[in-house]
């Protein structure tokens, strides 16, 4: 039996404001246990929550983003549950009229575009958190995090495996930190999915029953857990039984997910508007002036880079992967001149990347200021280095040891041997010393020209220009 696996996602971003949703309290992370909760967010009697108008002005920018509905009226809900790091009961939140509404993130997987189609993303303030070492048995709450304004985002089970799920989660990841409404740190909490998934047969237009993966806070957990359910629910299947409905947890440690509690449907939650709360208005007016501040977005960029600059779909993608190096990138192309597009998106998708993550370092922490990067891919384009002395006038200037890239050729001895007749003679020993693959050559075999070229470079210890090395040679052979 071939089986489909179906994922749906929502994904808790927390918001850039410096106060939380409905009260003044900060939202500054790691500060002492409760210090950062207010009446506000405790709901203690007497006390009315107040939008914080920066938290709606951020689900409009993603709104606007992703081409949903930003809806002119909304309204904030209680959902209602009991938990230990929820001690008022219920959390507010957006139900049956979300301020955002529909919309879709795309994204490249392989060489395919994918399109997944969001729900809504709504408004909802966080709860607190448990704390379960050092009180020797027993649990602390801590209720800093209570009241911290979340956009969770919804999708539609469109996802059908694990890989698209993670490529989703981090094009909407370099989304949502390029608008600067999140700050995208996984690790304190600031982007966490919940992974719906199903299975069914490859074929079967129905879905399956759901398990939903709670907080998966990194890109391997997630593509994890869903391999890991899938596979469990796939063998339930396959040995006769059936999947109940039920969220679940992720455990790192032993790779695997297991059940926390069962779950109908929503109906649990008793949902009713929140009588303290008015419904919130935007008018169209506030949309249009936070459209009209909109930053360039990675999807339009990428248009523009493969109409205007000759990019394949591949090198525009990953360039604006992160706005970091998407800055970088243009800072060093107004240097180079647009027609330096290409060589340029290949050297910082080579030894630029692979320079960044073998020193953890970002595009903006890189020894190699933008200007400098432009002045060394110039000189590879105009026949000055090629890319084995490129490379190692690359590996100078990020170690710092010039700040110059002509001043580092010239000081690495690097600078091509231009002149002909030298270029001639090495040609000329290298034929000598070969005189098998020449006549190889001359009987049809292109390969063995590509070789005679790799000894002639080696001869010039990589200094000789290979175009100028392919044509003389060329020449010569068909002399
Ligand atoms: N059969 C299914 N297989 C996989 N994903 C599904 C399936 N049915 C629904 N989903 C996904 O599950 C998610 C449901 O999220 P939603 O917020 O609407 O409700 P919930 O999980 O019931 O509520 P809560 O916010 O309390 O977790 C959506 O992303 C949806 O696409
Ligand atoms: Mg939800
Ligand atoms: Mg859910």
């Amino acid at each position: 039996m071939q089986w489909e696996i179906v994922v749906g996602l929502e994904t808790h971003t927390q918001l850039t404001t410096e106060s939380k949703i409905f009260s003044g309290a900060s939202t500054a992370f790691g500060a002492e246990p409760n210090a950062q909760a207010c009446a506000v967010d405790l709901a203690l009697p007497g006390v009315l929550p107040v939008m914080n108008k920066a938290a709606v002005q951020r689900a409009i920018q993603f709104g606007l983003a992703v081409g949903a509905k930003v809806a002119e009226q909304s309204v904030f809900a209680r959902k209602n549950y009991f938990y230990p790091d929820l001690p008022k009961g219920y959390q507010i939140s957006q139900f049956e009229i979300p301020v955002v509404q529909g919309g879709t993130v795309s994204f490249l997987l392989g060489d395919q575009m994918k399109t997944v189609r969001l729900v809504r993303a709504h408004l909802e303030e966080d709860a607190g958190k448990s704390l379960h070492e050092d009180f020797a048995g027993q649990s602390g709450i801590d209720l800093n995090r209570a009241g911290t304004p979340l956009l969770e985002i919804v999708t539609e089970p469109d996802m059908r495996s694990a890989e698209e799920a993670v490529a989703y989660a981090k094009t909407l990841h370099t989304l949502v930190t390029w608008l600067g409404i999140c700050d995208g740190n996984m690790q304190e909490g600031s982007f966490r999915c919940d992974a719906n998934v199903s299975v069914r047969p490859k074929g079967e237009t129905k879905l399956g029953t759901r398990c939903e993966i709670k907080n998966l806070n990194s890109f391997k957990f997630l593509q994890a857990a869903i391999l890991y359910e899938a596979q469990r629910q796939i063998e339930i299947i396959e040995d006769g039984g059936t999947i109940k409905q039920e969220t679940r947890l992720y455990d790192p440690d032993r790779n695997e997910t297991r059940s926390m509690r069962s779950k109908e449907d929503s109906e649990d939650y008793r949902y009713f508007p929140d009588p303290d709360l008015p419904p919130l208005m935007i008018s169209a007016q506030w949309v249009e002036q936070v459209r009209a501040e909109m930053p360039e977005l990675p999807g339009q960029k990428q248009a523009r880079y493969t109409a205007e600059l000759g990019l394949s779909e591949y090198d525009a993608v990953t360039l604006t992967a992160s706005r970091a190096m998407t800055d970088y990138f243009e800072a060093a192309l107004a240097a180079a001149g647009a027609d330096k597009a290409k060589p340029l998106a290949n050297w910082l998708l080579g030894e630029f990347s692979a320079s960044l993550n073998r020193d953890d370092k970002t595009p903006a922490e890189s020894p190699i200021a933008p200007a400098l990067m432009a002045a060394l891919v110039k000189r590879v384009v105009d026949g000055t280095l090629n890319n084995k002395t490129g490379k190692v006038v690359f590996a100078a200037l990020w170690d710092g040891k010039y700040s110059d890239v002509d001043a580092c050729i010239k000081g690495e001895g690097l600078e091509q041997i231009s002149d002909s007749g030298a270029v001639e003679k090495m040609i000329d020993d290298v034929l000598a010393a070969h005189p098998g693959p020449v006549a190889e050559y001359k009987a049809g075999k292109e390969a063995s020209f590509n070789f005679l070229v790799g000894q002639i470079m080696r001869a010039a210890r990589g200094k000789a220009n290979p175009a100028q090395v392919n044509e003389i040679l060329k020449a010569k052979l068909s002399a």
